[in-house]
């Protein structure tokens, strides 16, 4: 078995083969365990030309891009990544990260990536390859290889599976594909159908791989972190700096507990939660909150003008999806409006929100983005993520403070870029340090004190000159019924803003 952390164990669960326990109790908001280098670890095709293939350093290619906020740390922009001279697509910050990256896995695939040059393996062929060539050049730990072939490969269910691959689900078909090509370019003489029982392993237990701020990079394969299991109200949550992977507590855990993190978006209405575990994961939920029917502690709804309004809505969206970023923002608008007479907790409310508000950002529409982001701000994400400092809700305070900032830069030259907001009379120095207060006491339990994250969160209140500085509640208060204003701003209003 791969070492456990001394502080968990395993345990078969009935249903659910094996699972990570809490040997000790564990507080709100602490460290349970952390892998410093997951046994596998590879960049989605577009982001191997803007990242580094072995410390993940994320280089944006544009500034609409970061709207996540990078890497923390290292500022971006100021790296340059160099391409592997041997096969030309993995890309290196440094000298360093190539050397180790050579040594963990690169000198086994490099001249099968040159060879298909410019074309690249999908991300899971990758693994499976890089799994086969690094056991039989002895390049792997028998612990962890073992710990990986104990995991689950739901095999079987993927050859019975009726997934049509719309969607990217995988399918048998994507498991036969993937083998062939891990075994033809690996040269491996292993029997396709181990290869293939590879393959469905590395479906069901890659994590997705992200930036500190969460925005998707690629897969990770780490077994230890694999053997956590799902919950849709789960007690732990992972996150990243550079390659390494941590497990943080999302509220108090008592000893002899079961670790669970979510595999999928949990603010979701539980019929959708349940198809999709279903379908990638082949099992049915019976969490707390799938039993009761609940999301996020809110009843789900059933009624079918919102059913009505959920397909116009899709419709809109995936029609504003084929557009240009200003044909496609009147569309996103409209379909944001028909949730108006509904909680904006239910998605896709949340979801066509967030699209509405990249949209507005490519555009540069800075009071629109401010609009979206301040009802999320207010009537989402209290809702769906708790605690107050979790590491989704202190990213996305971030992402707002970034945008406060970029808009209060606006309002001192008086830019007519902003003029729809400045009538609202808001203090943005107010709001932004209101904002980097919450992150900053946030981070220690979100994200952990020496994450990248809360490195890049201390250099730009350094940068600002907002270190340390504090505002009366009483203060906030009166920003946030202003505040309040815009993000309640009538629907028709809003037009004004686009
Ligand atoms: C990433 S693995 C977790 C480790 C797994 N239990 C094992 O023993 O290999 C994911 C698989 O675990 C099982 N699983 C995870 N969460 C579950 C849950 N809440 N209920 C039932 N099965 C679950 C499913 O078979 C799923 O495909």
């Amino acid at each position: 078995m791969a070492d456990l952390p001394p502080n968990v164990y395993k345990k078969q669960i009935t249903n659910a083969g094996s699972g990570l326990f809490a040997s000790e109790a564990v507080e709100p908001g602490k460290e349970v365990f952390r892998i410093e280098r997951p046994l596998v670890s590879v960049l989605n095709q577009n982001h191997l030309t803007t990242a580094c293939a072995n410390c993940f350093l994320w280089v944006p290619e544009n500034d609409e891009d970061a709207v996540g906020g990078g890497n923390g740390g290292e500022e971006p922009k100021k790296k340059k990544l160099r391409a592997c001279q041997g096969c030309k697509i993995v890309r290196y910050c440094s000298k360093d990260c190539q050397t180790q990256s050579w040594t963990h896995s690169h000198r086994h695939e490099c001249k099968i990536f040159s060879k298909l040059y410019p074309k690249v393996l999908p991300n899971t062929a990758r693994i499976v390859m890089q799994l086969l060539l690094r056991q039989k050049a002895n390049n792997l730990h028998d612990s962890e290889w073992q710990a990986f072939l104990a995991l689950r490969s739901h095999i079987d269910d993927f050859r019975s599976s009726q997934n049509s691959n719309e969607g990217g689900l995988p399918t048998w078909q994507t498991i036969e594909l993937m083998s062939q090509a891990a075994s033809n370019y690996s040269g491996s003489k292993r029997p396709m159908q181990f290869i293939q029982t590879l393959t469905g392993r590395v479906l069901v237990n890659t994590l997705t791989l992200t930036t500190p701020t969460f925005d998707p990079l690629g897969l990770t394969l780490s077994p230890t972190a694999s053997l956590l299991n799902h919950s849709c109200t789960p007690n732990t949550a992972i996150t990243y700096s550079g390659s390494r992977l941590t497990v943080r507590s999302l509220c108090e855990i008592p000893p002899n507990t079961e670790l669970t993190i979510s595999y999928i978006d949990t603010t979701n209405a539980t019929s959708i939660r349940q198809t999709e575990l279903q379908d990638r994961y082949f099992f049915t939920c019976t969490c707390p909150a799938c039993s009761t029917n609940t999301t996020n502690g809110k009843p789900d709804e059933k009624d079918h003008a919102f059913e009505a309004t959920l397909v116009r809505a899709i419709e809109l969206q995936n029609s504003a999806s084929s557009q240009r970023p200003d044909q496609a923002a009147p569309l996103l608008k409209q379909a944001i409006d028909l949730f108006a007479p509904y909680s904006p907790h239910r998605q896709p409310y949340a979801a066509i929100l967030h699209t509405a508000f990249l949209n507005a950002i490519s555009r540069q529409n800075w009071p629109a983005a401010f609009t979206y982001s301040l009802r999320a701000y207010f009537y989402i994400d209290a809702v769906h993520y708790q605690p107050d400092w979790h590491p989704v809700r202190i990213v996305r305070k971030w992402v707002l403070l970034r945008l406060v900032v970029q808009i209060a830069g606006l309002a001192s030259e008086s830019d007519p870029s902003v003029e729809a907001l400045q009538k609202f009379g808001v203090d943005w120095q107010i709001f932004a340090m209101s904002l980097l207060s919450d992150v900053s006491e946030g981070i220690p339990k979100s994200h952990g004190e020496d994450n990248l994250f809360a490195k890049e969160v201390e250099g730009f209140a350094g940068d600002t000159g907002m270190v340390g500085r504090s505002v009366e509640s009483d203060v906030v208060e009166s920003e946030m019924v202003k505040l309040r204003r815009i993000a309640e701003y009538s629907v028709k209003e809003v037009k004004m803003l686009e």
